[in-house]
């Protein structure tokens, strides 16, 4: 990826949110790119977009979440936009066993349309619902060990672990996509001021990602 004079070196990224409907899978993307929560439930209709622009690792991404629709009836749309996917949050309600026992159905339906390069990460949301607490936190980790994924709890209400959850996949993803500079460094220098980023970044940093921006 070349950088164009005046222009700073960007990659874009793509993740996407898969599980049953009401797990919060929207509620936990915008906790991510808006610092928000929401108790009013909007179920989405076949598939939601966001953006946020991170410092991964020196590295200046754009962000997209895909956030997928869990009800049955928008399976077909929302599979569609599994492809270049280049990293995938399985989210699953702690308090609801049916939709932690639905995860398995969920990867083979992502293996099915997805990349099979995308890292992946078990998310149990609604971790602030201790009382009502249906699936353990061992039995996630079991779970996500047999699968080769990652594994954390998350409560997009309280905002515990969601930062932790996509800066982790972000980082696998960009190790996984950008093979290490082995030039020597070229003297140009872009700063960044969009978004959370205040850093100056190397230009020459960054080869390629899965996709330029
Ligand atoms: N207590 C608690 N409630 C949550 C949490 N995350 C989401 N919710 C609530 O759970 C409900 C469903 O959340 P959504 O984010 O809409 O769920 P979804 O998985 O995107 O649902 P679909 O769009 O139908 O697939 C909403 O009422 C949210 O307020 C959480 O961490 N804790």
């Amino acid at each position: 990826m070349d950088l164009i004079p005046g222009k700073r070196r960007e990659l874009t990224c793509k993740l996407i949110t898969i599980g049953d409907t009401n797990v919060g899978k929207t509620s936990v993307s915008t906790r991510f790119t808006d610092n928000q929560f929401s108790y009013e439930s909007f179920n989405t209709i076949g598939i939601d977009f966001r953006i946020k622009m991170m410092n991964v690792n020196g590295k200046y991404v754009k962000v997209q979440i895909w956030d997928t629709a869990g009800q049955e009836r928008f399976r077909s749309i929302t599979t569609e936009y599994y492809r270049g996917a280049k990293g995938v949050i399985f989210v699953y309600d702690i308090t609801d066993k049916k939709s932690f026992s639905k995860v398995n159905s969920w990867c083979r339906v992502f293996d099915a349309w997805g990349d099979k390069d995308a890292e992946k990460m078990l998310v149990g949301n609604k971790c602030d619902l201790e009382e009502k607490r249906q699936v353990e936190p061992e039995e996630g980790k079991k779970l996500a060990e047999e699968k080769g994924m990652m594994f954390y709890e998350t409560s997009a209400k309280d905002n515990i672990n969601i930062d932790h959850v996509f800066m982790k996949l972000l980082s696998k993803v960009v190790e996984q996509q950008i093979p290490e500079v082995t030039e020597p460094p070229r003297p140009n220098k872009v700063v960044a001021v969009d978004g959370e980023l205040s850093t100056s970044l190397d230009a020459n940093t960054g080869k390629k990602c899965c996709s330029s921006g």
